[in-house]
């Protein structure tokens, strides 16, 4: 693991919080996420209001708190009428309102007498090329015949160039559906050289394999030769499934494992409507996340439909600490 974060997880004491759905505190909040932009739409409307989850996800106890850009896409931004400048300065504006909150949170951390946070890291998210699509590839991986490695590529590289410039801690591929994107992200980083450390987490509807069916161990074959490559893991996926995939993934990889799920309930992408949650037992959120941390995860978080509350319930359980509140410390 690189150097920050090995830390963190060392810092947290053995396993780092990850924050929560991102988009879904934002509608929480009263943001109007139905736009092709999803979240990312409110970089243009509002940017106050990304800060204030990430402020919310921090006074949480999240360690990582991961950007607003994970459907921040140029070609999405220009179809929107806006200059290749606009769209850059967006993007770099998405890892500025995460820096801006963690450095304030952290330093009315420190005028406190006990502090009970860790300093957090900031990780630019990117979302795959489904994402982008919004055409519900997303969650199957069928891109269709005419996609290839390169095109892939092709679709990744200014944006990821010019979030790993804007100084982020560590860069998060979300929600990767098929093999062919893993592939093409490790060798984009590879190409580009990009110095910031990289997670690529995977999603799966199954819990045996990705999205698109393909077998986790066909992915780590490569991820595990890439140095830039710091931590895998799967998000937005039924909590339910993650034990067993981290069980899975143990096998495959020695890299450090990151789990962030949904919670549960299942988005359907071209209704483009939340069904409700399967079953997962009588156990909560927070209680699968301590299994998640004895089974070997080394952060654990949440996904859509997880708010600050489900993370300060993680935190509280993998931490052992009391619940967070900015005024009781
Ligand atoms: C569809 S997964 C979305 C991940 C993104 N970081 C969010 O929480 O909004
Ligand atoms: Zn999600």
């Amino acid at each position: 693991m690189a150097g920050a974060v090995e830390e963190i997880v060392r810092r947290a004491g053995g396993c780092a919080v990850i924050d929560g759905g991102f988009a879904t505190q934002l509608e929480a909040l009263g943001a109007d996420i139905n736009d092709p932009l999803w979240s990312a739409a409110c970089l243009i409307t509002k940017p106050h209001l990304i800060k204030e989850v990430h402020m919310q996800y921090l006074e949480a106890g999240a360690d990582v708190i991961i950007s607003s850009s994970y459907q921040a896409t140029i070609p999405g931004f220009l179809a929107r009428g806006m200059l290749l400048e606009e769209a850059e300065g967006l993007l770099r504006r998405s890892i500025e309102l995460a820096l801006e909150a963690r450095d304030e949170f952290w330093k009315s951390t420190l005028r406190k007498s006990k502090p009970a946070y860790n300093r957090a890291l900031v990780a630019a998210s990117i979302g795959s090329y489904g994402a982008y699509l919004a055409d519900g590839s997303e969650y199957s991986g069928s891109y269709g015949e005419d996609i290839t490695t390169e095109k892939l590529k092709d679709f990744h590289r200014r944006r990821l160039q010019v979030l790993a410039s804007a100084g982020p801690d560590l860069i998060a591929f979300e929600a990767i559906p098929n093999k062919m994107e893993a592939q093409a992200l490790v060798e984009l980083l590879e190409e580009e050289n990009i110095q910031v450390p990289s997670w690529i987490c995977f999603s799966s509807v199954d819990g045996k394999n990705l999205c698109s069916g393909e077998s986790f161990a066909e992915c780590l074959q490569f991820l595990n030769a890439s140095d830039k490559v710091a931590v895998v893991g799967v998000n937005c996926t039924p909590p339910q499934f993650i034990e067993g995939i981290i069980r899975e993934l143990k096998k495959q990889t020695k890299k450090a494992i990151a789990v962030y799920p949904n919670s549960g309930e299942v988005w359907d992408g071209r209704a483009k409507r939340w069904l409700p949650a399967e079953c997962f037992g009588h156990k909560s959120f927070d209680a699968l996340a301590k299994r998640w941390q004895e089974a070997g995860a080394s952060f654990v978080g949440g996904c859509c439909r997880t708010t600050p509350s489900t993370i300060r319930a993680v935190s509280k359980v993998l931490k052992g600490k009391t619940a967070y509140s900015a005024t009781q410390i």
